[in-house]
């Protein structure tokens, strides 16, 4: 049987990182297909992911756990008779929850050994009372508390509470009996997603929920805490002292900002990786692409057209700019 982890969590609190850090470390010899759901519909991390690795399946332009169960069930059928891989990775992105996930590869009849919700400890704080943010905790049975390096042992412990507070209170439950659907999780703590191997082996086995959620309603995704994002086309007499200036100047309601640049003092395009203040950057060998940058963030419209004014190298697509 096909075994599957899902991995959630919100928006750059290390997914792929973790992804491609531990696939490479301990699944080697193992067959791996990754799929993987950009919020958006301008896929970076498929990008990234397919320099690491040579199945990668991306599913964007909507979100899985929404609208597009079918397009994902199409999409993993497809990947499963042709390349028959022993293990699947499905990457969520940050604005979905992964229960429905669960159930579509239930319904495909692939073994879930794991949904994983890994958390940023360093900036839980400022996305915690996001909702999505709590149902995904709520929806996943292995915690990993990552970035461990950026915080203090007593940080870490006050936001190992808060998890597990979250955790009780959103656990996901079986509609008709109210029974909570994952008594059992485990909280681990990681740097760059680097957890030991036993979270990845079996055993937390999931295959009693089939049924269970049929009525499952989650979270609308457009209500008034959503995620929205933006995305800009950058000119191309951009140096990299200016990609620096404008991270330093993004206002706070943009946490996330990722994108591929090419700027005229450094040879090789640069993927730029953004999360909560944090900025880093990656050499790419190719990309022959225009430079683009996503923004992400709650109500973010009037602050990236403001950006654009403050920086005339971002050039903001014609089409019209929502909330
Ligand atoms: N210091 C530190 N940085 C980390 C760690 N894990 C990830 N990062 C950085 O955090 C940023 C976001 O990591 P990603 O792996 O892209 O996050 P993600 O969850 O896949 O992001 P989305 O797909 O946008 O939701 C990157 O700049 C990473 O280098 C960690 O343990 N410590």
């Amino acid at each position: 049987m096909i075994q599957s982890f899902i991995i959630t969590g919100f928006l750059g609190v290390g997914k792929t990182t973790m992804l491609t850090n531990t696939v490479k470390k301990y699944f080697k010899n193992k067959k791996i297909a990754i799929v993987v759901n950009e919020f958006g519909d301008i896929g970076v991390d498929s990008k990234i992911l397919t320099n690491v690795h040579s199945e990668v399946l991306e599913i964007s332009e909507g979100c899985i756990c929404c609208k597009l169960a079918q397009e994902f069930e199409s999409g993993v059928s497809e990947i499963v008779n042709k390349y028959n891989p022993d293990i699947i990775f499905v990457e969520t992105s940050g604005a979905s929850e992964p229960f429905p996930i669960f159930l579509s590869l239930q319904n495909l009849g692939i073994s879930i050994e794991g949904i994983i919700c890994v958390v940023d400890a360093k900036n839980f704080d400022t996305y915690k009372e996001n909702s999505t943010a709590k149902y995904q905790l709520g929806g996943s049975n292995i915690i990993i508390l990552n970035k461990v390096d950026l915080v203090t042992p007593a940080e870490l412990e006050e936001v190992k509470k808060e998890v597990i507070q979250i955790k009780e209170e959103y656990n996901i439950k079986n509609n008709l009996t109210g029974e909570t659907v994952f008594n059992n999780y485990m909280i681990h703590y990681a740097e760059q997603g680097l957890v030991n191997k036993e979270v990845f082996e079996g055993v937390y086995q999931i295959d009693e929920v089939i049924g269970l959620a049929k009525d499952y309603k989650h979270l609308d995704h457009t209500g008034k805490d959503s995620i929205t994002q933006k995305v800009a086309y950058l000119k191309e007499n951009v140096r990299f002292n200016d990609i620096d200036q404008l991270l330093s100047a993004l206002p706070k309601s943009i946490y996330r900002t990722k994108g591929i640049v090419k700027v005229t003092d450094v040879p090789n395009p640069i993927f730029i990786n953004y999360s909560f203040g944090d900025a880093s950057y990656e050499e790419l060998p190719e990309y022959k692409e225009k430079s683009l940058l996503i923004f992400i963030g709650e109500s973010i419209a009037d602050d990236v057209k403001l950006l654009s004014q403050k920086f005339p190298f971002l050039i903001l697509p014609q089409f019209s700019i929502n909330k």
